[in-house]
């Protein structure tokens, strides 16, 4: 496939804001691209019945205790196949702007890191489902996992899911892997402190996608 699209992908602990930031993203970056923007997410995907139902079944709280770790890993991967195959790669063909909340770097942290899998062997098995296609920018939103589950604790307590119930020790190998990957990859990784006001966290999101996209200079974009 020849890629002529733009990919970004949202990654982070639990309760850093990507759901927030992107919500309040999306009003604004719609003028500028309309129908090129596809907003869509991991496990799952827009309009990917598929994915979704995988999501469902990974997410649920119900096999807390139950999932075998690399069942876990492969069921990840499996969705990710199918949304990199059904929704992302056609819509970057089609020169389209890609934002999804979450992508790879989720699983090279949450079962590589935070499982213990491995981040060369989680890396390998998602091979199959991403084949090479990396994002051309990653949104880290870096937060204190400990600060983030407070957050969902706090305010989200009707959606909760199954890994979001993992301790605290789970979470905070997931950050440390995160921080490797961000270390290894310094021009792909964009860090930003998602410790500060809300509103502080979606103006630099914004900033970072206006030099992204090459977005117009207006006096609203800086
Ligand atoms: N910068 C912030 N300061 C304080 N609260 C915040 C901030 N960002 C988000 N929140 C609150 O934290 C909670 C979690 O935010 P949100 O759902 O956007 O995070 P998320 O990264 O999508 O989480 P997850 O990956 O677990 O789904 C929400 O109640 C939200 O209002
Ligand atoms: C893609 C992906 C996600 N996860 C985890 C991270 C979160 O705990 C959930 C997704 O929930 P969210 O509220 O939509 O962020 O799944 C993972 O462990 N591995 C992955 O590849």
């Amino acid at each position: 496939m020849q890629k002529k699209g733009i990919f970004i992908s949202f990654e982070g602990p639990e309760g850093a804001g990507k759901t927030s930031v992107l919500k309040a993203i999306l009003p604004r970056l719609q003028p500028y691209l309309q129908e090129q923007l596809v907003l869509t997410r991991e496990p799952g995907g827009k309009e990917n019945a598929i994915a979704e139902r995988i999501r469902d079944v990974v997410l649920d709280p119900a096999y807390i205790g139950m999932m075998d770790p690399w069942t876990e890993a492969l069921l990840y991967a499996a969705s990710r196949r199918q949304h990199v195959e059904s929704t992302i790669k056609p819509a970057l063909a089609a020169g389209k702007v890609v934002i999804s909340d979450r992508y790879v770097d989720s699983s090279i942290a949450y079962q590589g890191g935070g499982r213990g899998l491995g981040i060369d062997n989680i890396a390998k098995i998602n091979d199959y489902a991403i084949q090479g296609l990396y994002p051309d920018r990653t949104i880290y939103l870096d937060l204190d996992p400990q600060v983030g589950l407070d957050r969902i604790m706090t305010h989200r307590k009707n959606e909760i899911n199954r890994l979001d119930l993992d301790g605290i020790d789970f979470h905070r190998r997931v950050s440390a892997a995160y921080h490797e990957l961000a270390a290894q990859q310094p021009n792909r990784f964009v860090m930003i402190d998602a410790s500060q006001p809300l509103e502080q966290v979606i103006n630099d999101v914004w900033l970072t996608l206006v030099d992204v996209l090459d977005l117009p200079e207006s006096e609203e974009n800086l």
